[in-house]
């Protein structure tokens, strides 16, 4: 790879261990990948924070690299969701001892100079990127939507990489971030008309066929963000999708989209995403936790739940998850005071997939998202009722 003057510096630890250390696994990953040299990046986000998923070692890995106060981000960076919601862990039940460790990890970030705002939508609370900025996230679900939503380039980050991109301000030039990476390779043509849950039915369904390839959509509805988030959530977690083109809505699709010729094309009809819709659920009837917000919620989304169950009582357990900044225009806006009023919660900072839920008395979990339906069985060991919102919530 080549590198500048600088770059070189840093390598050679002239800039600090943090900064050595970082260039290390840049580099590595730059030569693992056939990068050529490095591009600058504007915006990082990093995964790796739940205790649940990095454990012990990951805590004492970012102990050590944030004790040696030699390396700070140098662009705007956040983080992916915790473990638990890291104001009001005690009221919701969440183990003392795992609030611990976990505070203990985002502290260690947070000395690193990355912000301690945990989210898996960032792109709605501020770190937002520009069209064809180059960025280093690592949320798959992120990755999907900062990509095809918003053109933005990253790839499919790992955590310890995007946080050296975060430090260093750099990432290896490869892959997602040159156009000629970016043209589709299977065009998919929905018959079905789309509602609340379908779509994440169809990533699902998709994501399985194209694997770490990328799908063009022809879909007969107009999608909203909230949609494209689901959408692209599913694709990212059964397949290991990192970019998709949705016709006359996502940007470049008349451009990159179609600069190679596309020879696979796939149907999916009403009765495909009815099939994929059923097979996501592995419990039926109700669940005793209902957990939405997986990629974590919009205002919108949390204002359709809270009108949905003001002035009723909730008889199965409730979570909302969504970020610090979406609960507090929540709060402002008075859902969250009709939420809790019927019994229900607005949970920040976490979710139902990086939460210790298995440890907290729950058996089976409702969700209206295909990402969290496919990883709630296999990383928390929970049974999973997949439906829209509306049919997942019990009243007395
Ligand atoms: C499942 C996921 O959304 C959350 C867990 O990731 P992590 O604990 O931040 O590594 C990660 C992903 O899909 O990129
Ligand atoms: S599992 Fe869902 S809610 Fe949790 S971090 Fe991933 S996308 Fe966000």
């Amino acid at each position: 790879m080549f590198l500048t003057h600088d770059e070189e510096k840093m390598c050679n630890g002239e800039y600090g261990d943090t900064v050595r250390k970082s260039m290390d696994i840049l580099v590595a990953l730059g030569d693992i990948y056939g990068a050529e040299k490095f591009v600058d990046i504007s915006s990082a986000q990093v995964s790796g924070v739940s205790y649940k998923t990095i454990g012990q070692a990951g805590l004492e890995y970012l102990e050590d690299l944030a004790s040696d106060k030699s390396g700070y981000a140098t662009i705007p960076s956040t983080l992916n969701p915790a473990g638990t919601d890291l104001d009001n862990w005690s009221e919701l039940g969440f183990p003392a001892d795992f609030a611990s460790k976990q505070t203990d990890i985002v502290n260690a970030y947070g000395q690193l100079g990355i912000s301690k705002t945990c989210t898996c939508t960032p792109y709605l609370i501020g770190n937002v990127p520009r069209f064809r900025d180059h960025i280093s996230w690592s949320e798959s679900s992120a990755v999907a939507y900062v990509n095809s939503v918003i053109g933005a380039r990253t790839n499919r980050e790992g955590g310890p990489g995007a946080l050296a991109a975060a430090i260093v301000g750099k990432t290896p030039l490869y892959g997602f971030h040159l156009d000629e990476n970016r043209a589709s390779t299977l065009i998919v043509d929905v018959e079905a008309d789309l509602n609340g849950a379908d779509f994440g039915a169809l990533g699902y369904a998709v994501g399985q066929v194209v694997g770490d390839g990328i799908p063009y959509f022809k879909l007969n509805n107009v999608p909203t963000n909230n949609d494209l988030k689901s959408l692209g959530a599913a694709l990212a977690s059964s397949g290991a999708v990192a970019l998709y083109y949705v016709e006359n809505v996502t940007p470049e699709f008349d451009t990159i989209a179609l600069s190679n010729e596309v020879n696979d094309n796939m149907a999916v009809s009403t009765e495909d995403i009815k099939e994929t819709r059923d097979k996501l659920s592995t419990a039926s009837g109700y669940a005793d936790l209902v957990c939405l917000g997986c990629p974590h919620a919009s205002l919108e989304e949390i204002k359709d739940v809270a009108n949905f169950v003001c002035g009723k009582n909730i008889s199965n357990e409730l979570w909302i998850c969504t970020s610090i900044n979406i609960k507090a225009a929540a709060d402002r806006m008075g859902y969250t005071k009709m939420i809790e009023n019927a019994g229900g919660h607005i949970v920040q900072d976490t979710c139902m997939v990086v939460a210790p839920i298995e440890d907290m008395g729950y058996e089976s979990v409702g969700v209206n998202s295909a990402k969290a339906a496919n990883y709630v069985p296999s990383m928390c060991g929970l049974k999973v009722i997949y439906n829209d919102f509306e049919n997942l919530i019990k009243f007395d």
